[in-house]
């Protein structure tokens, strides 16, 4: 697999405060990966040193092939799209479609009126009076319409309706297919873009905790519920990820496989065994203690979670 994305011991710190340690991973060309996580996780900061935006504190990184930083070769086959884009006072959407050919050699000019009649935006409005959503589908718009090699979308679709992301999640995949390169997401609506996503990244205070194709992320855990006693036997020795309590009934995400070995002793014992989604892997992922998890995090509490711990609950403005 040819790297599009390789990223080795990335630290960055704000002041004091450390956003990101020792982050490593790699994102095949021609993928669509999910960056997830929880608030303030560090995956904006992430997508802002791949595309250039910020500099890293220390760490090797590589975007097709280049360090991004101040490297206008690296960042002309980038695009990265985000919330709080900002456009030239007075600018339209009109405007944006029409200068964006500049800055993106692989812009495809037909595909962004396409969008644009599909968003319902109203490309004679300037951008401040924007609604949040429209807002929102004008980065879409660049973003896609880009085709740039490398393309990171941060949240994309704030403030659009469920039709609109439908929209997006059809037309981005379609389109992925016809024209392949490297797509790195950042979303919290994560059960509605699985079906978009191949590989998955998880952040959770600054360190990464899951790096996986989406399949193995799925496959590399489950979950049990039934009596506390029997679910605390059944998962003696294994990494519970995240626990429920209700009474003396237990819920618990676990991380592994289900075994044969586990599939009989749960069924023994009367217990239900499920799979997890992935939104329900993230947010357990999400829940647990950096101490447990073995890598110590910026805001790091103390005390693992166990079965028996159930309280633990484009460019800058064109560049
Ligand atoms: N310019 C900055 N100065 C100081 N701290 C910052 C700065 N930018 C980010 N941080 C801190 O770095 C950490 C990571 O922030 P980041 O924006 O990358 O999180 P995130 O995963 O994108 O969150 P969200 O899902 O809420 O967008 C947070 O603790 C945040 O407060």
């Amino acid at each position: 697999m040819t790297a599009a994305i390789e990223v080795q011991g990335l630290c960055k710190y704000y002041g004091g405060t450390r956003a990101l340690e020792d982050v490593a991973f790699s994102i095949g060309k021609n993928t669509i990966c999910g960056l997830l996580g929880r608030n303030g996780a560090g995956k904006t900061t992430i997508m802002s040193i791949l595309s250039g935006q910020e500099p890293k504190t220390s760490g090797r990184i590589l975007v097709n092939g280049g360090e991004p930083f101040e490297n206008a070769a690296v960042l002309a086959g980038l695009c990265f799209v985000r919330e709080n884009q900002k456009y030239p006072e007075d600018f339209k959407a009109s405007h944006v479609l029409r200068t964006s050919p500049w800055f993106f050699e692989n812009w495809d000019a037909e595909l962004a009126g396409e969008l644009a009649e599909a968003f319902r935006l109203p490309l004679r409005t300037p951008i401040k009076k924007l609604s949040r959503g429209q807002l929102s589908s004008v980065a879409i718009i660049v973003g896609m319409a880009s085709r740039a090699p490398v393309t990171i979308f941060d949240e994309p679709y704030l403030g659009l309706d469920a039709t609109a992301r439908g929209i997006f999640y059809d037309r981005l995949l379609q389109d992925y297919m016809e024209h392949p390169r490297t797509i790195l997401m950042s979303t919290h609506l994560i059960d509605e873009a699985a079906n978009l996503l191949e590989h998955v990244i998880v952040i959770d205070k600054g360190t990464k905790v899951l790096d996986s194709s989406v399949e193995e992320a799925r496959a590399g855990a489950f979950t049990l519920s039934g009596p506390a006693e029997a679910v605390a036997a059944v998962t003696e020795g294994r990494r519970v990820l995240h626990t429920q309590s209700l009474g003396g009934l237990r819920s618990v995400t676990v991380e592994g496989r289900a075994d044969a070995g586990l599939r009989s002793l749960a069924a023994e014992r009367g217990l239900e065994l499920g799979a997890v989604s992935l939104q329900e892997l993230v947010s357990a992922y999400g829940l647990l203690d950096s101490a447990e998890s073995g890598q110590p995090g910026p805001h790091a509490r103390s005390g693992p979670q166990t079965p028996s711990d159930p309280s633990a609950q484009n460019k800058e403005a064109f560049r």
